[in-house]
């Protein structure tokens, strides 16, 4: 059931008056309302699934690409899907370009929350009073404390891993105090003005997810259907050509990215104000007139001292916002590509994205489907199984540092390699073009080079050497075993590596993917 908050709500809505129950009734007559609406909503989720299978047997009889984008939460298969958008489908990404401004202010308003709740953590401990006295009897030193709280990591996979709680060299390290420079960048103070800004984290994400929540995350994640953007698609083009000044090519091809049966879920008049949305315009206002404070706090000695101890451990992408904060702060923000490939929403069952793919003078209509990755979404995948034709495995081999957020004890790279076995020795998908993306590898380039050690985390690298290559060699190996080991039919194993957000190498391998799916399609289809 969707809940909307007050703002959004018409106060004198006919149609949310009418669908009230009536006030006299009684807790009888609520039992049996809410049995029926239930059942009203069991026989309409049916019908849709009929449907959905109806549609997916005639597209499999008229030939067209069924290629699934699969991997854990976070591992990059929405980005690579705008990474397919902005080759097969630019005019769509022009069209949405507005409404990635919600995310990108919810991603800029989610890491300064996490950021002022970890330094409450630590009692705002330069508040410009004692900072020093504060400091030390917090022993921002001391292991025990882990911001993501205490877990203990599981034993398989690549072998025992190290605790995520374990003492790191760096942690033991006294932290440097500084006192803040002059009272006004006091924590404490910066707390005080950004508080109204902070406020709308909530009202932000209720705007994304059209008040729906999803199982399965854990952490209070922000999830999105398919066709999100689609509500807000007519208004956003008019903002942009308001502020552009330039309209969009009206020779342009529709956009066939979004599905029908998720985009219809939600009546496009629930969210489709954004242009006079008061929300967004309020949250653009307070980022201009917060800038400097934003920079303050980001740029700020205890919070650079509390990242590199890792006790503020922020998302990869609140980084780049966060850096960047005057241009996106600036009034009449238009987010760039590079924004909308950073910024970053969960996805929610399964969305459906249909492109015309033009491959050696053929045009074939290419079906992805792009997937929730979070353990409690993972069931929506298998019905899409047994007409796939292709499947990216992405993989972020980045995350050896890193645990689910929805199981804060397993290991990321485990829960990857665990998934990996499910997928190459799924009966149903044994057919299947096998392509593995070991993705986020300029993550992991960084983390080397700032002396992130994998056999702390990854207990059976041993010895081996922190660097790159034989880290990447590592990952790559253990991958291609599984694989092996699942592998009845011989079929060959694509392996790239990856970095999706770099707009110009994924391209050169999304052609280099294509064709060999392609070339094995044709085969199957027996088209040549
Ligand atoms: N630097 C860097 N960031 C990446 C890369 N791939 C993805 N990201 C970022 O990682 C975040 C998560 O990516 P998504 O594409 O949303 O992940 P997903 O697999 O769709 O996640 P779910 O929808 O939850 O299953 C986004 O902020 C991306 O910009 C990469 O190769 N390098
Ligand atoms: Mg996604």
């Amino acid at each position: 059931m969707m809940t909307r908050t007050s703002s959004v709500r018409s106060q004198v809505d006919p149609l949310s008056l009418a669908l009230l129950p009536p006030p006299t009734e009684t807790d009888s007559d609520r039992q049996a309302r809410l049995r029926q609406e239930a059942e009203a909503r069991r026989i309409s989720e049916q019908i849709d699934e009929e449907l959905k299978a109806d549609r997916r047997k005639w597209e499999r009889s008229k030939g067209d690409v069924k290629l699934l984008l699969l991997g854990q939460a976070e591992s990059g298969k929405s980005t690579l899907q705008k990474q397919f958008q902005l080759m097969y489908s630019p005019s769509s990404i022009e069209s949405e370009r507005m409404s990635w401004r919600t995310v990108v202010y919810f991603n800029v308003v989610r890491s300064i929350k996490k950021i002022l709740a970890t330094l409450e953590v630590w009692d705002d401990i330069d508040d410009g009073t004692d900072s020093q006295s504060a400091l030390e009897r917090q022993e921002l030193g001391n292991d025990e404390f882990s911001v993501l709280g205490p877990s203990k990591l599981g034993n398989r996979g690549l072998g025992p891993s190290a605790s995520p709680t374990a003492p790191s060299p760096i942690a033991t390290q006294p932290l440097e105090v500084v006192r803040t420079p002059t009272k006004a960048s006091s924590i404490a103070e910066l707390r005080l003005r950004l508080h109204c800004l902070v406020r709308t984290e909530p009202q932000l994400a209720d705007r994304l997810s059209g008040g729906v929540s999803a199982a399965g995350s854990g952490n209070g994640e922000v999830f999105v259907r398919s066709g999100w953007q689609a509500r807000t698609i007519q208004k956003g083009q008019d903002l942009v050509g308001k502020r552009q000044r330039r309209s969009l090519n009206p020779s342009s091809e529709p956009a066939k990215v979004g599905i029908a049966e998720q985009a219809s879920e939600r009546p496009p008049t629930s969210l489709s104000t954004l242009d006079t949305d008061p929300l967004i315009e309020e949250v653009a206002s307070m980022l201009e007139q917060s800038q400097d404070d934003i920079r303050t706090l980001w740029e700020h000695s205890v919070v650079r001292a509390l990242i590199s101890k890792r006790k503020l451990k922020l998302d990869e992408w609140s980084e780049f916002f966060l850096n960047d904060i005057g241009r996106i702060s600036a009034r009449g923000y238009i987010p760039s590509t590079d924004d909308i490939l950073h910024a970053r929403i969960q996805t929610m069952g399964v969305s459906e994205h249909v492109f015309d793919v033009d491959v050696h003078g053929r045009t074939v209509t290419w079906h992805l489907y792009d997937v929730g990755g979070a353990r409690g979404q993972r069931h929506t995948w298998v019905p899409y199984f047994d007409d796939a034709n292709a499947i990216i495995f992405v993989s972020p081999i980045s995350a050896f540092d890193q645990y689910l957020e929805e199981d804060p004890r397993t290991n990321r790279i485990d829960d990857s390699l665990q998934l990996f076995t499910q997928i190459c020795s799924n009966q149903l998908l044994k057919r299947v073009h096998l392509v593995l993306f070991l993705n986020k590898t300029d993550i992991l380039r960084k983390k080397l080079e700032r002396g992130l050690r994998v056999s702390k985390y990854i207990l059976s690298y041993g010895e081996r050497p922190n660097e790159y290559e034989p880290v990447v060699n590592y990952f790559r190996a253990h991958f291609q075993q599984v694989h092996r080991r699942n592998n009845e039919n011989r079929r060959v194993l694509y392996v790239h590596l990856t970095n999706v957000t770099d707009t110009s190498a994924t391209q050169d391998i999304i052609a280099n993917v294509r064709d060999s799916i392609f070339r094995g399609y044709l085969k199957s289809a027996a088209l040549v």
